[in-house]
């Protein structure tokens, strides 16, 4: 039998004998070439995939004509973490219809014409640091954009995603993310971001989309990467953060959105994206504990479980004033804040199963074809590569202590052949196109 054949056997009877014994013990009982053969990423059949669907992208692109620049951003990143570059014709025709939704006010539109939004704003924006050239880099009208996210900046402390339209968690990372990615990141933009996301944060933990709304991964990663970069963190409760999310990985491997529903592949970035955030925050997880431990003996511990993010963040905040940390928002280097994370050490072994979210991505989402799907009986779609794929580079380089040297091969999942791109863990832009730009926009 060729190889080829071996998989689609395999895989056949894994989808049937996995729902009976459960997908990670029965895996490991296939002979070790047959689990090496069914895990390997089909990597130029993703590529043809997706540079198909790039080439159709302007000038239209029909019943998703409000998403052109996510289409761009979901292809162009995950054909980054796929190690591929694109042409330069390609690259310019893709500049050059971005700048088409570029609205003469400031922010970008989901096309040409369109009123400008926050979602498609982020999604051109990093859609323009993946392409990486400077052609790409010095389209985007920084002070305009600026002005943009100014007229957003909602009273609450969040932003409106358009004019008149709705405040929610997600406006206050896309509007953070690309004013810090493209360094004018200020305190007007940042004043009271923190308290709109801290009145996010549920009792079970995780971070809903607005306040009194139940805790979701999408709005999670939102709200934790968004805490980062306005340098918050600390008023997190983030050891209730981590107990939601680590019971969000399923028996298949991969994430649930929120408590009882589903696994999807989706969430492999979602929920998996908050891990390489928090292990490079174990320092301050660490002191939150030691704190919440003091503050136990001093109350009725039941208080702990009573007690939700709005009064534990009073002990938190008092006690960061007392010690006057450098972490104050007066007094950081804001612009430094994306470069800084990415350097700092994550001593700690992951805290959810990387090689089980790897093998969901591999042998549930992956479609054989070309693409990435939320789970089988699905069809694959340019979002759920992006984030399978965004996903799959997380785990496997979740343990790296150095953000120079490689992942072990114990950390990826089949054959190292499939080891992707590193992306950076509060963007979700390709590490090294965010060098590049950060260095583009330290000099601008
Ligand atoms: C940067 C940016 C724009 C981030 C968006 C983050 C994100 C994915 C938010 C999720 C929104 C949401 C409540 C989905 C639930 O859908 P569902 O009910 O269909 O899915 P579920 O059953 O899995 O919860
Ligand atoms: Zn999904």
């Amino acid at each position: 039998m060729q190889d080829a054949d071996v998989t689609v056997t395999l895989r056949e009877q894994w989808m049937v004998e996995s729902q009976v014994f459960g997908i990670y013990g029965y895996f490991r009982e296939l002979p070790k070439r047959a689990q090496t053969v069914m895990l390997e990423i089909a990597t130029d059949t993703h590529i043809g995939y997706l540079t198909n669907g790039l080439q159709r992208l302007p000038p239209s692109f029909c019943v998703l004509d409000a998403n052109r620049p996510w289409l761009c951003y979901w292809i162009l990143h995950s054909l980054a973490l796929l190690g591929e570059s694109i042409d330069d014709n390609l690259e310019n025709s893709i500049v050059d219809f971005l700048t088409r939704c570029q609205d003469p006010l400031g922010g970008y539109g989901g096309g040409p014409g369109q009123m400008p939004h926050l979602a498609t704003t982020y999604a051109s924006v990093n859609s323009l640091i993946t392409l990486g050239g400077r052609n790409a880099l010095s389209s985007i009208n920084r002070d305009r954009l600026q002005a943009f996210l100014q007229r957003m900046k909602d009273p609450s402390g969040s932003f409106r995603m358009h004019e008149k339209g709705e405040i929610d968690v997600r406006a206050c990372y896309t509007a953070i993310s690309v004013a810090s990615i493209l360094n004018f990141l200020d305190h007007e933009l940042m004043e009271n971001v923190g308290d709109y996301i801290l009145s996010c944060q549920t009792y079970e933990g995780g971070i809903a989309g607005e306040p009194g709304s139940e805790a979701h991964g999408g709005y999670t990663f939102c709200g934790l990467a968004t805490m980062i970069l306005i340098n918050e963190v600390h008023r997190l409760d983030l050891s209730a953060l981590i107990n939601w999310v680590v019971f969000r990985q399923g028996v298949e491997g991969g994430f649930q959105g929120r408590t009882n529903k589903l696994v999807d592949g989706c969430y492999s970035f979602w929920q998996g994206g908050v891990f390489p955030l928090i292990h490079k925050l174990h320092q301050l997880v660490e002191e939150q504990l030691r704190m919440l431990d003091s503050c136990e003996h001093e109350h009725d511990s039941s208080q702990r479980y009573l007690n939700l993010p709005e009064e534990r963040c009073q002990i938190d905040r008092s006690h960061f004033e007392q010690k006057g940390l450098q972490s104050h928002p007066n007094i950081v280097n804001l612009s430094g804040v994306g470069l800084d994370f990415v350097k700092r050490s994550a001593n700690i072994g992951p805290l959810f199963h990387n090689l089980a979210l790897q093998q969901y991505i591999i042998l549930c989402s992956q479609v054989m074809d070309g693409g990435f799907r939320d789970k089988p009986g699905k069809s694959r779609d340019f979002y759920h590569t992006c984030y399978c794929l965004s996903g799959l580079s997380l785990c496997q380089y979740i343990s790296l202590q150095d953000a120079d040297s490689p992942p072990v091969a114990q950390d990826v999942l089949g054959p190292y052949s499939n080891l992707l791109e590193l992306t950076h863990p509060l963007y979700n832009v390709v590490l090294e196109r965010y060098y590049k730009a950060h260095e583009f926009f330290s000099l601008s």
